[in-house]
């Protein structure tokens, strides 16, 4: 797949000193949705602001859609839609003008047709009129989604979209990503929900400390996660594993009194009856029998703790 994003060697020091992003190295496919996780002060908001042109790059380089993002400012940015954390609108503002003024402002010819469609999409047009101020926090929400599509971006960021969010607007949300995937886009999100991510991203990129410590497909990265065990608890102590039990790769306890058994939590149970069955023939008794997996929180504390 071709890549859209292409951020190389990317470091970052802030005036105050402290250096927030080191030698970042990331590739973002065009289509994707890729799903930037961390840590809180990780670095994943000065990623995505140095990107979209707002916050400067220290050293290292930034190509969007081929265009260098210091370089070619304008070009750049106008290929994006950032979706901040923060309400960034002026609140004595219609919402009708919020987003007209914002498609004009990159150049864009007014289109009333797009936005009128953009606005029945985020359930919004009903409050065109309507001042910023006088919106719900979820209603204003959606108005920076609006905000961040009304110049038809062809990459989408979004800074910890559904931080706060109720449960309905999480799930339209949701939709409208996908269908913005569906339709070319690519997005990039920030989230501290690791279900969100596993729920909606092809790709997953964990961030801390400034570094990346990891890019991975969603589909292997569950697999490496997606380990289960089985601990079998010998009723007598085993000198050694049994040749006859080579493939299942078990691993025996210093006391040898506990078997162990790791497996792919999407391996077919059969496989387990078969073990036991073998072990049986093979006159090897246990007492106890538990399974045990690590949650994906336990994965991600581990991948955090790793990089310390
Ligand atoms: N303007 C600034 N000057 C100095 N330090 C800054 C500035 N902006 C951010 N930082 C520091 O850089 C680090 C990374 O911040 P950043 O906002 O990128 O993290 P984040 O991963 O987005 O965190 P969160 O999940 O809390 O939003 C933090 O330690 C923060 O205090």
């Amino acid at each position: 797949m071709q890549s859209v994003i292409q951020v190389n060697q990317l470091s970052k020091t802030y005036p105050s000193g402290f250096q927030a992003l080191q030698n970042v190295q990331l590739e973002i496919r065009r289509g994707e949705i890729f799903a930037l996780l961390g840590p809180n002060g990780a670095g994943k908001t000065t990623l995505i602001s140095i990107i979209c042109g707002i916050v400067n790059p220290g050293t290292g380089s930034v190509l969007v859609d081929g265009l260098d993002i210091v370089k070619q400012y304008r070009q750049a940015r106008q290929r994006i839609g950032l979706v901040p954390q923060e309400l960034s609108v002026s609140i004595f503002e219609t919402v009708w003008d919020t987003v007209s003024f914002s498609r004009g402002l990159f150049g864009k010819p007014a289109d009333p047709a797009y936005l009128q469609q953009l606005l029945k999409d985020l359930s919004l047009w009903d409050k065109k009129d309507s001042k910023i101020m006088a919106l719900s926090g979820g209603m204003k929400r959606r108005v920076l989604i609006a905000k961040a599509l009304a110049h038809q971006p062809q990459i989408l960021f979004l800074d910890e979209p559904t931080a706060g969010v109720d449960v309905e607007l999480r799930r339209d949300m949701w939709q409208m990503i996908r269908r913005l995937r569906d339709s070319g886009v690519t997005i990039i999100l920030t989230t501290h929900y690791i279900e969100e991510a596993e729920d909606m991203a092809d790709r997953i990129g964990v961030i801390r400390a400034g570094k990346l410590v990891l890019v991975d497909d969603k589909s292997s990265l569950m697999q490496k996660l997606g380990k289960k065990q089985l601990l079998l608890q010998l009723v007598e102590p085993l000198p050694e594993i049994p040749p006859a039990l080579a493939a299942y790769q078990l691993q025996l306890s210093a006391d040898n009194r506990q078997l162990i058994y790791t497996y792919d939590a999407q391996q077919e149970q059969a496989t387990i009856t078969t073990l036991l069955r073998q072990l049986n023939g093979l006159g090897v008794e246990f007492s106890d029998l538990n399974t045990q997996e690590s949650s994906l929180e336990d994965i991600f504390i581990g991948l955090i703790g790793d990089a310390a």
